[in-house]
């Protein structure tokens, strides 16, 4: 049996993990007498602080403990109160207790220690593009809404409770607004709330699009029936208030997910007014966004991630390029026009239909897509179009994976540049090129997410 017993103990934080809590190791002696290990994550606090901290702990100091600080001894130097009210329990900006300039600080230390332990030179990696202003910087959002019909964002470490919105310092200013009044309107027509574990309720989410060039706002609410018999008159309310406060909502759509998957999906799409989609630009190129359309999110740090790619990528009139993973086209479009013929490659079907759009769109001629697997597309690709003299990777952050970079490899492109958003996997997948003969000779980490823990990378490999 598990004897638990209380115990206050002061630790000195070593590190932080990779959601950006701090980690103490202690030492004590297990009841034979040898040393036993005990690690501990505590949540909000940062490396070098000392920390009082309060635990149950099994007597044979057998399990890993989750704790929260008592009380912190001893404050890292650069410790700021946090500006958000909801950061105790939000579970959206782990690092908002951390001046901003440390945030960037840990991100270029991360980026160059996944690299160090793949062998590369440490040298090479520069230190992290910021933010000038580092709040309201993200062009899209999900809420959820609680069972008892409240809107909001999950509570840190517990997906069943919702912590109701009042602000949110991360979204476009505008898009706050216009969900609280999406929250006012399911308050005042009483509208029940999803409950995933009953599979009952009607409202399920929010998702709040904005484009920061154009203006353009979409709404998109998530609900297990459609807007008719019964909801009509609430359907109807929501179109007059919205259309009435917010000019710029271009798309108002109501989206029916009678799946138990939690997820932003859905199975027939209503269009309450205007479009289905809106548009957005980047680098000066117009894109159709749908719901479901991957756009990057920070767009003002996605532009410094264009731009890096291009100086690092120097491509040419008179080459070929492919870009792998390339989505709608984000980075297939400022290229195209850089280059003499461009193939890009993504599994999407629908991102790949928007990708021809926007390319026809900004009277692109020299683009073209195709819906594949990035491996299976690579194969048929270099079978047409031969070996590139530049290739362009952005994968999930799951990474493109030993067969994809392998593929790269052995089809020689003179210059790839790796746009990553996960340093670990970035790591290890560009460990892959080396018995092709690439080298590493730059690596640049962008913040796209203030006050949390990610990092962007983009990388320049040169075949010598
Ligand atoms: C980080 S996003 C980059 C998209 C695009 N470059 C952009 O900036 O908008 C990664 C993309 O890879 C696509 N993807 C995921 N797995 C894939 C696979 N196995 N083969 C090809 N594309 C894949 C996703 O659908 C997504 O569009």
């Amino acid at each position: 049996m598990t004897i638990m017993k209380q115990e206050k103990m002061v630790v000195e934080i070593n590190r932080l993990d990779e959601k950006g809590s701090g980690q103490a190791v202690i030492w004590r002696e297990n009841e034979l007498g040898n040393p036993k290990k005990l690690r501990f994550t505590i949540p909000q606090t940062l490396p070098g602080e000392k920390v009082s901290i309060l635990v149950d702990v099994d007597q044979k100091f057998k399990r890993r403990k989750k704790v929260m600080a008592e009380e912190i001894l001893e404050a890292h130097p650069q410790r700021i109160g946090p500006a958000c009210q909801h950061f105790e329990k939000c579970g959206g900006c782990v690092w908002q207790h951390l001046e901003y300039e440390g945030q960037l600080q840990e991100k270029t230390n991360h980026v160059k220690q996944v690299l160090e332990e793949q062998g590369f030179d440490t040298s090479l990696v520069r230190d992290t593009m910021g933010m000038n202003q580092p709040w309201h910087y993200r062009n899209k959002m999900e809420f959820t809404f609680s069972p008892e019909g409240t809107l909001g964002l999950h509570e840190q470490g517990n997906f069943r409770k919702i912590i109701p919105l009042e602000t949110c310092l991360i979204a476009g200013e505008v898009m706050v607004d216009a969900t609280m009044e999406v929250a006012d309107w399911a308050k005042s027509h009483q509208l029940p709330g999803y409950n995933k574990d009953a599979h009952e309720g009607l409202l399920r989410h929010l998702m709040v699009r904005q484009s920061f060039a154009t203006g353009e706002i979409m709404l998109a609410l998530f609900a297990t029936e459609a807007p008719a018999d019964h909801l009509a008159q609430a359907a109807e309310d929501l179109v007059s208030r919205i259309t009435n406060k917010f000019p710029q909502v271009k798309s108002l759509l109501w989206l029916e997910n009678t799946q138990w998957a939690d997820r932003t999906q859905s199975e027939e799409t209503h269009v309450l007014a205007g479009r289905d989609f809106i548009y957005d630009e980047m680098d000066g190129y117009r894109f159709r966004v749908w719901f479901d359309t991957f756009f990057q999110t920070n767009p003002t740090q996605a532009q410094k991630l264009v731009d890096l790619a291009v100086e690092m990528g120097q491509p040419k009139k008179t080459e070929k390029m492919i870009d792998l993973f390339c989505g709608v086209g984000t980075f297939s479009l400022p290229f195209a026009s850089r280059v003499g013929e461009l193939v890009g490659i993504e599994i999407v079907e629908t991102s790949i239909e928007s990708a021809k759009r926007n390319a026809k769109d900004n009277n692109i001629d020299n683009a073209s897509f195709l819906a594949k697997d990035a491996r299976k597309g690579l194969d048929q690709v270099l079978e047409y179009f031969g070996s590139p003299e530049l290739l362009l990777l952005d994968p999930p952050r799951s990474g493109a994976g030993g067969k994809v970079m392998r593929r790269i490899g052995r089809c020689q492109p003179e210059r790839i540049v790796y746009v990553s958003c996960n340093p670990d996997t970035f790591a290890t997948d560009i460990k892959e090129l080396e018995p092709f003969g690439y080298t590493l000779k730059t690596v640049q980490p962008v913040d796209l997410f203030p006050h949390t823990t990610h990092v962007e990378c983009v990388a320049l490999l040169e075949r010598l």
